[in-house]
């Protein structure tokens, strides 16, 4: 069989957990070409050491792919890219990539967000994109080192709307081989609205009270706003005719439960930490956005947004 080219952009938290698997099942069967990509410091530590995944799922902890490069601009003929950096890089990403891949090159992002596949889109018009969402306690904890915590990650991913009949079937393999715990759909456009009522409504208020999932869990007042926040998103979903389930809030606490208490959010660590960017715009400002659209209300995220921006100098 003939080898596949594999490209991990982004070596973070998901990109240093999904990649990992990836690259360490290839390495061991010597059955695909990895190439990650990586910048700066996180670059030069991969390079010398290899990646290095903290998790209780792999007793080796390293990897090294085939090929570490430093920019885009140097992949050569990518059969699979999976995209696993924040929203705030994306454009950026694919600009690049439109400049490298074949007709061929399938991606797959592996991020946050109801809009990614559309973002993608406006800007590689025909390739093969997979719509998908992840489920994963995962950090950089120093560059080329990425910590896991809690249950194993989950990737769900589907078919290209656009392209639906292309044989994608390598590439479940590919996952599949890799012990990586996933679901593929026809459709993944519900599985991807059902992590965003989610990760949107944790993501703000976690942002904005510097709690844990947990605390959304149980203090009275942030269990309401994020139940607010989820409402009008379940309404902006409705709208769009995309069937979230009808307990869907209830569905989601549910969910959240079952992280350890103490998990933070993604968007949480980025404010609270006052990193230059975050993905504040991912939730709320599309929130916002897809109301202004749709005809919907969205109080409860339009002052979330005002308050997180207002406190906090970096955003
Ligand atoms: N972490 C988590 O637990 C989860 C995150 N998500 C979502 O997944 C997505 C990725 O998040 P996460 O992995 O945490 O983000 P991280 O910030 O941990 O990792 C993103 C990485 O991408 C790198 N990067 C960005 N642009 C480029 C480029 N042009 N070339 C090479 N590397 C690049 C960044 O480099 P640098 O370090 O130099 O900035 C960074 O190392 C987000 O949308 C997030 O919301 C979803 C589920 C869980
Ligand atoms: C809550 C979590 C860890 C779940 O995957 C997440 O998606 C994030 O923090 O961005």
């Amino acid at each position: 069989m003939d080898k596949k080219h594999i490209v991990i952009i982004g070596l973070g938290g998901v990109g240093g957990y999904f990649g990992f698997k990836i690259s360490q099942f290839s390495e061991l069967n010597n059955s695909n070409n990895i190439s990650f990509v990586a910048r700066g410091q996180t670059y030069d530590v991969i390079k010398n050491n290899g990646l290095t995944l903290l998790s209780a799922e792999h007793q080796n902890n390293t990897t090294k792919p085939n090929f570490v490069l430093s920019s885009i601009e140097e992949v050569i003929k990518p059969d699979l890219i999976l995209v696993c950096v924040k929203e705030y890089d994306l454009e950026n990403v694919c600009n690049q990539l439109s400049e490298v891949i074949t007709d061929k090159t399938i991606l797959l992002p592996m991020m946050n967000g109801a809009d990614i596949y559309d973002r993608i889109r406006n800007i590689i018009p025909r390739n093969i994109i997979l719509p998908s969402c992840v489920y994963v306690a995962s950090h950089i904890k120093q560059k080329g080192i990425v910590e896991h915590k809690g249950k194993a990650g989950k990737l769900i991913f589907g078919k290209d709307p656009q392209n639906s009949s292309e044989d994608i079937d390598w590439v479940i393999n590919l996952i599949k081989n890799s012990r990586i715990d996933f679901d593929f759909k026809d459709n993944s456009l519900i599985d991807i609205w059902t992590k965003f009522i989610f990760i949107a409504s944790f993501g703000l208020v976690t942002a904005k009270h510097n709690s844990s999932i947990g605390a959304v869990c149980t203090s009275q007042l942030q269990k309401e706003e994020a139940t607010n926040i989820m409402k009008e998103i379940k309404e902006i979903a409705n709208r769009q005719q995309i069937d979230l389930q009808e307990n869907i809030i209830k569905r989601t606490f549910e969910k959240a439960f079952t992280f350890p208490p103490t998990t933070p959010t993604s968007l949480q660590l980025d404010i609270n930490s006052k990193k230059d960017n975050n993905e504040l715009e991912l939730f709320a400002g599309a929130i916002i956005k897809y109301g202004q659209k749709l005809g919907v209300e969205t109080p409860f995220t339009e002052s979330i947004y005002k308050e997180i921006k207002a406190t906090h100098n970096n955003v």
